[in-house]
């Protein structure tokens, strides 16, 4: 596991934007179409914005980029409370990537049910041979998508791809999460966490915490802490 840290939350976004460029290029210029598993919360937002605006972007074919979600809140396609709107309106509003590729995890008001939704979405992520990066937003308990800790329903290691979430501590209640399983294809896992309040979850990473969603998700290639002084209680 390698730790990278930043000044401040814009400059690790920064960051991780230089080094998912460098990602997805080299895997252009091999000829493949590369794909990257995106996610929500604060350091998703802001790593989706130096994505969407640096101007280091502008060498990836963003149209040749496959773009999955680790986790999609239950609600209307159109809710501003999505995951998938923050990559609307911070990367493809200013990338020209192709819908065809861009999978979404349904929603609440598609006719169908969460349990179909979640089905149908392991079907396309098993249907993906590679996964190349996971962007994994850690929350201050160690709940990495919607995987949360004491969970034991969420947290096999032979789950499905993906699996419908009801009663998440973190609001809103039902979801669809990516599995450890899924996760775990990655070739890099990026763990986001900055801000004193994730300090007990990157000391738990830090320490391989039994039962720590966060600290269970490795990548097959690396695992990477993005974080801050203040996570690292420094
Ligand atoms: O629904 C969500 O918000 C995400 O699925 C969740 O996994 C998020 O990435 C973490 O909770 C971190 O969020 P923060 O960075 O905002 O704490």
């Amino acid at each position: 596991m390698r730790v990278h840290t930043a000044e401040d939350r814009n400059r690790l976004a920064n960051d991780i934007a230089e080094s998912c460029f460098e990602v997805l290029a080299a895997r252009q210029d091999l000829g493949e179409i590369p794909c990257i598993v995106l996610t929500g919360g604060g350091m998703g937002e802001a790593s989706l914005r130096a994505m969407g605006t640096h101007p280091d972007g502008d060498r990836i074919a963003w149209d040749r980029v496959r773009f999955l979600w680790g986790d999609e809140r239950w609600v209307p396609a159109r809710s501003s409370d999505r995951n998938d709107r923050l990559a609307d309106e911070l990367l493809f509003a200013h990338r020209d990537v192709d819908a065809a590729l861009v999978h979404r995890i349904g929603s609440s008001d598609s006719g169908r049910s969460l349990d179909d939704a979640a089905r149908a979405y392991a079907e396309v992520v098993d249907g993906i041979d590679r996964i190349d990066v996971v962007l994994c937003g850690v929350g201050p308990d160690g709940h990495v998508a919607s995987l949360f800790p004491g969970r034991e329903d969420l947290l096999g290691t032979e789950a499905p791809a993906a699996l419908p979430v009801r009663n998440s501590p973190k609001p809103p209640p039902e979801r669809v999460t990516l599995s450890i399983p899924a996760l775990q294809r990655g070739e890099s896992v990026w763990l986001l966490a900055t801000g004193a309040e994730k300090a007990p979850a990157v000391r738990g990473i830090l320490s391989a915490e039994q039962g720590l969603p966060a600290a269970i998700v490795e990548g097959r290639a690396e695992t990477v802490v993005w974080t801050d002084r203040l996570a690292l209680g420094a």
